[in-house]
């Protein structure tokens, strides 16, 4: 066995988790090689996960897959947090509520009671004008650029190598004759790498606004038809608090917009007016694109030509934080079957 005989490709949240879930299931750190175009610390309009606010949220949809891998990385994510340091790793819990202009669908709350903390369903007085649902509950916070530079960091003093390098084909990524196993974890890049060249993958762009608002310690989000409003805070961050937001499918512009700018501000105060508690302060504007995918996630095992295998693991959209562990953990469960295959 070499370094090399594992190779991830990606260095965004689901890579990372790849390689966690790799060593909590026995596989050598000295077996392992990250490869990516951009790692923890980058900024690119093609690197989604620095961009996310991020969170766990009802954003993700209610097919009982994505049902599974969330709950999945809700119910173990503190075994991360633990391994990076704790609470102050880029990882805590904080309070959140959301609310609905839709009735959310049973199989979701069904399985979102069976699990969430101090989960409680708000009653229609405590619902905004327009909303039919809410519910109120205790999440996990992502401060995303200090926790993906932790978790390299945390892999990285196990042994695992990360390399920089960009791929024009999947094939580069058997970096040698030693490399029997690939992980494409290229999110939006899984859309254009040759070899995968997926066309089903597609960019669903988020502007956010990042403001510093220390007073702002809690998640309020309300899901419309066709708008999303969130305001999530970075943990430990000295206060960043990230408002936004959209969801425009097919959309591939890294660039961000002043209208959009002042929708988000305006949909966020409306929501909740004490961010206005003390003078509005804006870090930064951003925009990210979801790697989104018709037909969901893509996890699945190629035998690519003898004895060299390829396992997917791309497609997460709006919930590669609070359900990429999920995630990785079939995807590695996969590398287990192939070996008692082959
Ligand atoms: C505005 C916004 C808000 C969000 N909020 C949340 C949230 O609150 N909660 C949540 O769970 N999710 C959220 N998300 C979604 C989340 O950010 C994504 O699901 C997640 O980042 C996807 O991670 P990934 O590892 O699949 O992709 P990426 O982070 O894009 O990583 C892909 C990796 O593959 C590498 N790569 C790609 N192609 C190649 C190539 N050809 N050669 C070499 N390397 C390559 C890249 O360099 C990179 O290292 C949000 C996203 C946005 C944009």
């Amino acid at each position: 066995m070499s370094q090399e005989s594992i190779v991830i490709v990606g260095a965004g949240i689901v890579g990372l988790y790849t390689a966690f879930s790799l060593l909590e299931k026995g596989v050598s750190p000295n077996e392992i090689t990250v490869v990516a175009q951009y790692l923890p610390g980058d900024q690119s309009t093609y690197y989604t996960s620095p961009w996310a606010g991020g969170n766990f949220s009802c954003i993700s949809p209610d097919d009982q897959t994505t049902i599974d891998y969330d709950k999945f990385t809700y119910t173990n994510i503190h075994k991360i947090q633990k391994k990076l340091g704790g609470a102050k790793c880029g990882l805590d819990n904080r309070p959140s509520t959301e609310y609905w202009d839709f009735q959310p669908s049973e199989r979701k709350l069904k399985s979102l009671k069976s699990y969430l903390v101090n989960m409680e369903i708000l009653p229609q007085e405590k619902l905004p004008d327009g909303a039919v649902y809410g519910i109120s509950y205790l999440t996990w916070n992502f401060d995303c650029p200090r926790f993906l530079e932790n978790f390299q960091n945390y892999l990285e003093s196990q042994g695992i190598v990360f390399i920089r390098k960009k791929l024009t084909h999947i094939s580069q990524a058997y970096l040698s004759s030693e490399t029997k196993t690939v992980f494409n974890c290229t999110g939006i890049g899984a859309h254009s790498l040759g070899g995968v060249n997926d066309t089903k993958v597609y960019p669903s762009r988020g502007q956010v606004v990042v403001i510093k608002a220390p007073h702002v310690q809690v998640n309020k989000l309300r899901w419309g038809k066709d708008y999303a409003t969130y305001i999530i805070p970075r943990p430990d961050s000295g206060g960043q608090v990230i408002l936004g937001g959209y969801l425009q499918k097919d959309n591939w512009i890294g660039d961000t917009f002043k209208y959009e700018t002042e929708s988000i501000i305006k949909r966020t105060t409306e929501l909740m007016p004490e961010i206005l508690e003390a003078p509005l302060e804006i870090i930064r504007i951003a925009a990210g694109l979801r790697p989104s995918r018709h037909g969901g996630v893509r996890i699945a095992k190629e035998v690519a030509e003898e004895q060299k295998v390829l396992i997917h693991n791309y497609g997460a959209s709006g919930y590669g934080y609070q359900a990429g562990y999920g995630m990785a953990n079939s995807a590695t469960d996969l590398l287990f079957k192939t070996k008692s295959k082959l």
